[in-house]
């Protein structure tokens, strides 16, 4: 199917950096530097720690802001006696329109499993919040030659169950893991690469119309000095930043060169 136009999304996660008032100066300068035709064109979202949220919603809210946030974690129970997990009704209430589920860093420091993954990538979509479902092989994998391989079945554990109409909800992002906060960046074929693959695999498991419109964004040591090249891959819609999200005039340069 040719032509397809899906918006581009670049989506800046901050991790566990900046305060509630770090975030406010963020998000204000963001909002000073980018046109509302330029967030309309291209959608940007940061993704702050859970305790900034209300702040930025407040900024936000008040200002009639275009830029989206969202969360960077979600709990896959809906209530009760789970202490320190944030629920989906809870993130929807605080206006969020994202939240990634399954970071390398959650599978990795906090022994999340697919399973797992998959459950909160459901407690996203019964709240209205699209989940950033991130997948992604480190370095071992990628040696082995088996990246494709090891990606697909993190894509397949992470969107089962759906149907093609939620999955069409869902973006998914591709994250090597031996690219995050290295500077290694993958080279826009090699991203090119997976995320073609991952398409194919929507297209095989969820019909062609449902591939054509889910999201695919690369991650990992994006910046403004090689966003473009990877933007310019057929299958690439956008990117999660990590450390690059941080800076404001380097989160704008990258958003204005999304298209
Ligand atoms: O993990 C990432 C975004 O989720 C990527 O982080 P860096 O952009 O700092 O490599």
């Amino acid at each position: 199917m040719a032509d397809v136009k899906r918006r581009p999304l670049m989506a800046g996660n901050w991790k566990m950096n900046l305060n509630h008032l770090e975030a406010i100066a963020l998000v204000q300068k963001l909002a000073f530097s980018l046109t509302e035709k330029q967030l309309e064109e291209v959608e940007a979202a940061v993704l702050p720690p859970f305790t900034d949220i209300r702040s930025v919603q407040t900024l936000v809210d008040g200002d009639r802001l275009l830029i989206k946030y969202g969360a960077q974690d979600i709990s896959a129970h809906a209530s009760g006696a789970y202490t320190g997990e944030i629920s989906g009704a809870m993130l929807a209430k605080l206006g969020c329109s994202f939240v990634t589920v399954g970071h390398s860093e959650r599978r990795q420091y906090h022994a999340e499993s697919d399973a797992l993954v998959n459950a909160k990538v459901k407690a996203a979509l019964g709240s209205d919040i699209t989940p950033i479902l991130c997948v992604g092989e480190g370095l071992d994998i990628r040696e082995k030659g088996e990246h494709v391989e090891y990606t697909l079945a993190q894509l397949d554990g992470g969107l089962a169950g759906l149907t093609p109409a939620q999955v069409e909800k869902v973006v998914v992002a591709y994250e090597p893991v031996w690219a995050i906060g290295t500077g290694k960046t993958a080279t826009p074929e090699d991203a090119q690469e997976v995320i073609g693959a991952i398409r194919a695999q929507l297209a095989k498991t969820q019909g062609e119309s449902t591939a054509q419109a889910v999201r695919v964004l690369y991650g990992g040591s994006v910046k403004a000095g090689n966003v473009a090249a990877i933007m310019a891959q057929p299958d690439i819609d956008g990117a999660l930043v990590g450390g690059a999200s941080l800076d404001a005039d380097e989160f704008t340069r990258l958003v204005r060169l999304g298209l």
